[in-house]
């Protein structure tokens, strides 16, 4: 599919590249003040984070490492299972390192509140999050999120890491899909 027809299948765009890189440049800000003198290791979850993992790292002010997990929590389509089971576990060992957990999007909660209290049962120094989306769902669990790029509210969005049936990751923009897409 092409970007014209990509663009095409957009029924609204929520968040535009540049509202996206200004946030982002904030957040990396306060992260490196947060985390001064701290033992710092960036944790993303593929494969959504990978777009913003590779945006906020490169806004910091300084350097940290970084290390990836692979969680199974979707299906193709829109809808949470809550089975979460991994697919690729970290690296390294985390004993006594301050994780910060980079998502794309918080929805249900489900799979960040199981991935951090599995990180957090590797004794780490502590582990918080950092999403650049947050939907209003997340309140049903108890998730404490330290860093949101942006509350949205409840639509299935794509862009910027996320996808719909795998495509859509490579839009710079974030947005709703139009319904001829789910046809
Ligand atoms: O808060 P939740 O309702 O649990 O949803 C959030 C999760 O869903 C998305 O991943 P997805 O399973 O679509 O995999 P992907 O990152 O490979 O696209 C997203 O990247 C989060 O990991
Ligand atoms: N692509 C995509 N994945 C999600 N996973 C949880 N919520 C969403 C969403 O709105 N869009």
């Amino acid at each position: 599919m092409d970007r014209e027809h990509m663009a095409a299948d957009l029924a609204k765009v929520l968040l535009t590249e540049e509202q996206i890189q200004t946030r982002l440049g904030e957040l990396a800000v306060d992260i490196w003040r947060d985390y001064e003198g701290k033992d710092l290791l960036l944790v993303g979850v593929l494969k959504g984070a990978v777009v913003v993992m590779a945006d906020l790292m490169r806004a910091l002010p300084g350097t940290a490492p970084m290390d990836w997990m692979a969680v199974s929590s979707y299906g193709s389509g829109t809808k949470s299972s809550g089975v979460v089971r991994i697919l690729k576990d970290l690296d390294v060992d985390i004993t006594g390192k301050d994780v910060l957990i980079v998502e794309d999007i918080i929805d249900s909660g489900l799979t960040l509140s199981w991935i951090k209290a599995n990180l957090e049962s590797r004794k780490p120094a502590s582990v918080e999050i950092c999403t650049l989306l947050r939907k209003p769902d997340v309140v049903k669990v108890d998730i404490p999120v330290k860093y949101v790029g942006f509350d949205i509210p409840n639509e299935f969005v794509v862009g910027y890491g996320l996808d719909y049936d795998e495509r859509y990751r490579n839009l710079r923009c974030v947005g709703t899909l139009a319904p001829h897409v789910y046809e």
